[in-house]
């Protein structure tokens, strides 16, 4: 598919990427700070138009048939955007009905997804009163909320304790097993990559360098972040001005 993005002013933050990811796996999309990830992924999700290339994300086409891609997939940012002020559980209600539930349906639908992330009695609590834990779980509501067959996260785990990055993994387990969601996700944590996905591509400088489940990628013996730094290599990229 060839996916590439070249910013204003001459920065050429991907170029030309092709990747696959098969339904219902857990993908993971590893890269240093500037490699392209973000880009990719705004790409991916019909954000960011390319400068040249196209994909075929959840069967349909991202030039010809964006809507189609929107209707498919959900996509939870890095950082979330969840409101301080207002219960999430309300804007739940509210974003169902704007995907087109009547109320009853938005509120049980609500509902379920909460109980299902160990939301349930945060109904009134406002963003700014949960725990990282549950704000990040509560974006992972937003993204899942329309059923969606494909779904993006960009770094969901930064900034949790182990407990909450372990409980969120379990959660986007879940929906790989039970209903065969596929996850593409981004994160800089490589015992997380290890862990979670089935198969990880990693990208440098806008191009994929290495591609393959954890297991395969992790020859002689060394840990995922050794392999990761001999593919990328040690320098700091903010500092290099890439
Ligand atoms: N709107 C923009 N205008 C110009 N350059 C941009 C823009 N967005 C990103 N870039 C540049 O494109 C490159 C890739 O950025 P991107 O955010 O995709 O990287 P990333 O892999 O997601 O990094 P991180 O791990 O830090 O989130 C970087 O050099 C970045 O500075």
């Amino acid at each position: 598919m060839g996916l590439s993005k070249t910013f204003k002013g001459g920065v050429e933050a991907v170029g030309g990427v092709d990747l696959t990811v098969e339904r219902g796996e857990i993908v993971g999309f590893l890269g240093p700070n500037g490699a392209g990830k973000t880009t990719t992924m705004r790409m991916l999700t019909t954000l960011l138009p390319p400068t040249s290339g196209t994909a075929t994300v959840a069967g349909h086409d991202l030039l010809a048939d964006p809507r189609g891609v929107r209707r498919r997939i959900g996509y939870v940012s890095q950082g979330g955007g969840i409101n301080p002020v207002a219960p999430p559980a309300r804007e739940l209600e509210l974003q169902a009905m704007l995907y087109g539930m009547r109320r009853e349906e938005a509120r049980a639908r609500t509902r379920e997804v909460m109980t299902r992330l160990d939301l349930a009695g945060l109904e009134d609590r406002p963003g700014g009163a949960l725990s990282g834990g549950q704000r990040r779980r509560f974006d992972l509501a937003f993204g899942m909320l329309h059923r969606p067959a494909l779904l993006f996260l960009d770094e969901p785990t930064t900034g949790l304790d182990p407990q909450s990055r372990a409980n969120l993994w379990d959660h986007i387990r879940a929906l790989r097993d039970e209903h065969g969601v596929t996850v593409f996700l981004t994160t800089h944590y490589l015992d997380e990559a290890d862990a979670l996905c089935d198969r990880l591509l990693i990208i440098d400088h806008g191009r994929i360098v290495a591609e393959g489940a954890p297991a395969e990628l992790k020859t002689g013996g060394r840990t995922l972040d050794e392999v990761f730094l001999d593919i990328t290599g040690r320098s700091l990229r903010e500092e290099a001005g890439v």
